[in-house]
């Protein structure tokens, strides 16, 4: 398990994600609701709770798709984000794949993967000009990384729905953010393919950052990184999955369903 030092030891120079007493309303309803989270450079944390619990108000509040009425949101300890909008956050090395898959299904794998490429050459020219091999290399490490060479010349149409998830997370990491925000990504997945993406998660961990959202607990207890509870817009409980799975608050909001 990865040993990350409790949020209260982390000064707000050493995150990589800082968000201190954070609240945003819709109509008066409190969605996030004085939200303290601290994500460590390198750390892979995973983010558990209830339906409405504001996890994807929390991932829309990093990514600038939605302002947070008060609190501070920090990217490596100094960039504020409620300063910057969806665009010049997502260039800035934050990534966001969201629960339903948006591949170019009448595109082959390779070809996805090219065109997320692509789209990253207005932003980083430089990648443009280290020319075609060099975009070769990294489709093909891409590919590898998302369990998919075998299926490179596949249309994407024809993925089944796990390695349609995997893809996109190839179309992430094409990005080269610093930071994954990964939406539920095993829900509708077969189990093999559920204990495949713990595995490829795990892989990019090692040299990403990496939030995931997931309700599969078999999943998390496979990623094997310290936990979230998120309820009513706030932090539950933090720690192990044993430690937050015997919390007596969680099993009764959440897991006791
Ligand atoms: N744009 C919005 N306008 C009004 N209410 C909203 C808006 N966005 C979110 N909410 C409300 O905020 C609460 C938190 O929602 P959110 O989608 O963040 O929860 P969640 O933890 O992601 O849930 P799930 O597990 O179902 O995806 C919910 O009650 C939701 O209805």
């Amino acid at each position: 398990m990865t040993i990350v030092p409790p949020p209260g030891q982390l000064k707000r120079g050493d995150t990589l994600l800082y968000l201190d007493k954070v609240s945003k309303s819709f109509d008066g309803f409190k969605a996030i609701n004085d939200l303290s989270l601290v994500i460590a450079k390198g750390e892979m944390r995973a983010i558990i709770g209830p339906n409405g619990a504001g996890k994807t108000t929390m991932m829309d509040i990093v990514t600038g798709k939605t302002r947070p009425d008060t609190g501070d949101v920090y990217f490596r300890g100094d960039v504020d984000l409620t300063r910057h909008d969806e665009a010049s956050i997502a260039t800035m090395g934050i990534g966001r794949k969201f629960q339903k898959p948006t591949v170019f299904e009448n595109h082959t794998v390779r070809d996805n993967l090219k065109l997320a490429l692509a789209g990253t050459r207005g932003v980083f020219p430089a990648l443009f000009h280290r020319g075609v091999k060099a975009e070769r290399q990294r489709i093909d490490e891409i590919l590898e990384t998302t369990r998919l060479t075998d299926r490179r010349n596949a249309g994407a149409a024809d993925l089944s729905h796990g390695q349609k998830q995997w893809l996109e997370i190839g179309m992430l990491l094409a990005q080269d953010p610093e930071l994954l925000l990964v939406d539920e990504p095993v829900a509708g997945m077969t189990d093999a393919e559920t204990e495949e993406t713990a595995r490829l998660l795990k892989e990019i961990a090692r040299d990403h950052s990496v939030v995931v959202v997931e309700h599969d607990m078999h999943f998390v207890r496979a990623l094997d990184v310290k936990v979230t509870c998120l309820h009513e817009g706030h932090v539950l409980a933090e720690g192990s999955l044993d430690a937050v799975s015997a919390d007596p608050r969680v099993v009764e909001v959440y897991l006791g369903r």
